[in-house]
Order: C-alpha cells, then structure tokens, then sequence
C-alpha cells in the first residue's frame, strides 16, 4: 500500500457464514466501529447528495455534550452535491482516502486525492463533485463553528499530506509524529485534524486525557489502544469514538507503522452552565 492510497474495504455484508465475532463496542466514554461492520446496510442517503451515501461514524448524543459528527462518504462516478451542507453555521474538514474528486468553494475548482485535506469555513459556498470514473471516498467532519467575539473566521485550506510538515513527538526521535493539516498556533480554528504516525513498536506512553474529543481512523497498520479501562486492537479501516476525558494510549504492534487520522475541538472555553 503506497502512502497515498488508503484502501478501504467498506460495504457488501458478511455471508451467514460468518461467526459473530466482531470487535465493535460501545460504551459511555468510547465506541469501536470496526471496518468489517461497515456494511452496504448500515448507510445513510443524504438530501441533495446524488449517487452518494454516508457511514455515519460519529454524531453528537446528548445535546450539547459532544460537538462533532464524522461522515465516511461514498460517492459514485457522476455523484456529488450542490448543497452539500445544510447548516450554515457548520465548518467542515475533508480527507479523501480513495480516488479523486473536485470541490468547488466560490466558483473555484481545487481537485483532491488520496492523502488530501480541505477545510471549508461555515457559511461557505461549496459543492463536490465526482467527475472521475472511479468510486470516491473521503472522511467529512462537520462541526458548528465556535465565534469568538472580536476573532475573525479561519479561511479555507486545500493541501496534501506530502506538503505538510511532520512534527516529532519531543524525546521519541521521530518513532511519533503527528502531520498537522491545521496551525496549531492558529486560534481561529477550533477543531484540529492531524496525522498520527507511529513506528512498530512505539507507543504513546502515558494514559492522555483531556477535554478534546476524539475522531481516530485507522489509515494504515494495526495496534493495540488503550480506551478508558480496555485494551482494543485495531487495524486499518476501523474508528474510534472517544468522548472527552477518555484515558487513551497506544501501542503500535504490527510489522508495519500504524497511521490514524485524528480530529480534535480546541481553542475555545467549555460552555458554562448554572
Ligand atoms: N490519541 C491521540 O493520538 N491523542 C493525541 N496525542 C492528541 O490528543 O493530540
């Protein structure tokens, strides 16, 4: 599998043969969705997409508690959407992992491939299209942007992995590394989308917890994660929900290196109640 091409192994439905031994779980603080219970029957069609469906692998449950939903997308040769959102005060961040695909923001075309990333402000004017002859899948986080009186919005963002920097955890000598597709120096932004890389044998070690919640798709490799009080093994094609606070660590144990795609909220005041 090169670096640019994320193979997922999505739809059909396991034959009656098939033993029920699936790894997915949920729980209060997490939630497992293994690639293999990515059936054709568990999609979503979504109004004003054509030939288009979404996994819908994360949505806020209680309200005001968790902020993000994550969508794998599926779109077919020809398919796409003129009104792709219909909350205009929802931001979104999008990563293709399979085939290539156009958005247009503002009458402008920007042709994306596997490995590329896009952030689209709220309020924005965009569609996507598939105008390639191949199925295209990509990963859209939405989110309502959190203004911020006196900060103006962050602007749209088109890059490639292969152009972004790939920062060094400090005192691991490159073993974990994150590709941050948003500046983290930025305050404007209030979610985060980074690649997350360990080497065989790496490992996050010590138990993170902390107010972001988490959206973690597995790109490439497997490893064993630490969510909460379990330890789960995952491999490429699954995701995980973490909710805030979830204790998490890793441990990177395949012959590979292990690769996820991670989103995070930052930047902002947790909302205050009485
Ligand atoms: N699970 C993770 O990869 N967490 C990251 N270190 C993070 O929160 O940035």
């Amino acid at each position: 599998m090169s670096n640019n091409s994320y193979f997922s192994n999505l739809g059909g439905l396991p034959p009656q043969t098939n033993l029920l031994s699936s790894k997915a779980v949920f729980t209060t603080s997490y939630a497992v969705i293994p690639g293999s219970v990515m059936s054709d029957i568990v999609t979503s069609l979504l109004p004003h997409w054509e030939k288009s469906r979404a996994w819908i692998i994360s949505r806020p449950l209680s309200g005001f508690a968790e902020t993000f939903s994550q969508y794998i997308m599926d779109v077919q040769p020809g398919g796409g959407s003129a009104r792709p959102e219909p909350d205009a005060r929802a931001q979104a961040a999008i990563f293709v992992v399979e085939g290539e695909m156009v958005i247009e923001l503002d009458g402008k075309p920007h042709a994306l491939r596997p490995g590329s990333f896009a952030y689209i402000p709220a309020g924005s004017a965009w569609q996507v299209w598939n105008s390639s002859g191949a199925a295209v899948r990509f990963h859209w986080v939405r989110k309502i942007y959190q203004v911020v009186d006196g900060i103006e919005k962050p602007p749209a963002i088109f890059s490639h992995e292969d152009e972004v920097e790939f920062a060094a955890m400090p005192d691991t000598d490159g073993k974990w590394g994150t590709t941050r597709f948003v500046d983290h120096n930025d305050i404007r932004h209030d979610m985060h989308f980074n690649i997350v890389t360990l080497q065989p044998g790496a490992v996050i070690p010590f138990m993170e917890t902390h107010i972001m919640e988490h959206g973690l798709y597995v790109l490439e490799g497997k490893a064993v994660y630490r969510l909460n009080q379990d330890w789960v093994e995952v491999e490429a094609g699954d995701y995980m929900w973490l909710r805030a606070f979830c204790p998490q660590a890793c441990y990177a144990g395949g012959p590979g290196r292990f690769r996820y795609l991670l989103y995070k909220d930052v930047n902002r005041h947790p909302a205050l109640s009485l």
